[in-house]
């Protein structure tokens, strides 16, 4: 096992509103094994995002423990600190959100590298690879030198999710990382996962899209409401019944 979600809550406090509180995530409990791809599906404000915020402590989770087994010990990823944290993401932990929020004046090609440089690979190696994974996500060669803050939704979220797989971290979270391409490229970022990613990375994924979810999975986490429905194996995910 590499990954164990133990009943970890989540809870906003709104304090616009007379400090309401907004329940993101409750009692959330499942492990992760090596080298399984689990799927996040759920309606929209279910907590898919949430979850993977947790798991990368964007959010600190306000109750429970997330024990990564990191291949230098066991970290828990609610109750650590910042500098540990820090320490395992990159080759440890990735993480690809919907989009790329923060849009530094960097050409496309060295924001893919600079996980890798960060990890110690030679700068002009590191973006040797950063091209070849544009390329194999169909970004025009022309687009590489140019800064993100100019492309397309579709071109931002392919520089986004080369960025995250980039440095093969051991696990890999990603938040709905196609939502914005068209069919042939979802599939080439898929193909890429595959053929670019060693087979022991463990990948958690929020999908909203149930072929992939089937091309994909091994297992579905399903979450309903803040909770956690149902976790099952693909062979017996029916979208109609459990999402
Ligand atoms: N930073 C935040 N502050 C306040 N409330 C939040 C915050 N992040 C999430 N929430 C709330 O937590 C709940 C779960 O949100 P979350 O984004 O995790 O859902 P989701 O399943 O990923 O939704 P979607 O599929 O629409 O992206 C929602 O009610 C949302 O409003």
């Amino acid at each position: 096992m590499i990954l164990d979600i133990d009943t970890v809550s989540k809870t906003f406090e709104m304090h616009i509103i007379d400090g309401k509180t907004v329940p993101g995530l409750a009692d959330v409990s499942f492990t992760v094994d090596d080298g399984e791809f689990v799927a996040v599906v759920g309606e929209s404000g279910s907590g898919k995002s949430s979850l993977l915020k947790c798991i990368y402590r964007t959010y600190e989770p306000s109750a429970g423990a997330i024990r990564f087994q990191t291949e230098g010990g066991e970290v828990d990823l609610a109750n650590c600190s910042d500098r540990e944290v820090l320490a395992v993401r990159g080759s440890e932990l990735g993480y690809a959100s919907q989009f790329l929020n923060e849009i530094p004046r960097v050409p496309a090609v060295d924001v893919v590298a600079r996980p890798m440089w960060e990890q110690g690979m030679d700068r002009e190696a590191a973006r040797e690879r950063a091209r070849e994974l544009l390329t194999a996500l169909d970004l025009p060669a022309e687009l590489f030198d140019a800064y993100p803050a100019t492309f397309s939704g579709g071109e931002r979220q392919r520089v986004n999710f080369a960025r995250a797989i980039a440095p093969q971290p051991r696990l890999l979270l990603l938040d709905e990382p196609t939502s914005a391409l068209d069919p042939e490229t979802r599939a080439s970022a898929l193909e890429l996962l595959d053929d670019y990613l060693p087979a022991s990375t463990t990948v958690v994924g929020v999908f909203h899209n149930y072929d992939v979810v089937q091309q994909v999975a091994d297992r579905v986490v399903v979450l309903d409401d803040a909770r956690l429905q149902q976790v099952v194996d693909i062979a017996d995910y029916d979208p109609e019944v459990l999402a």
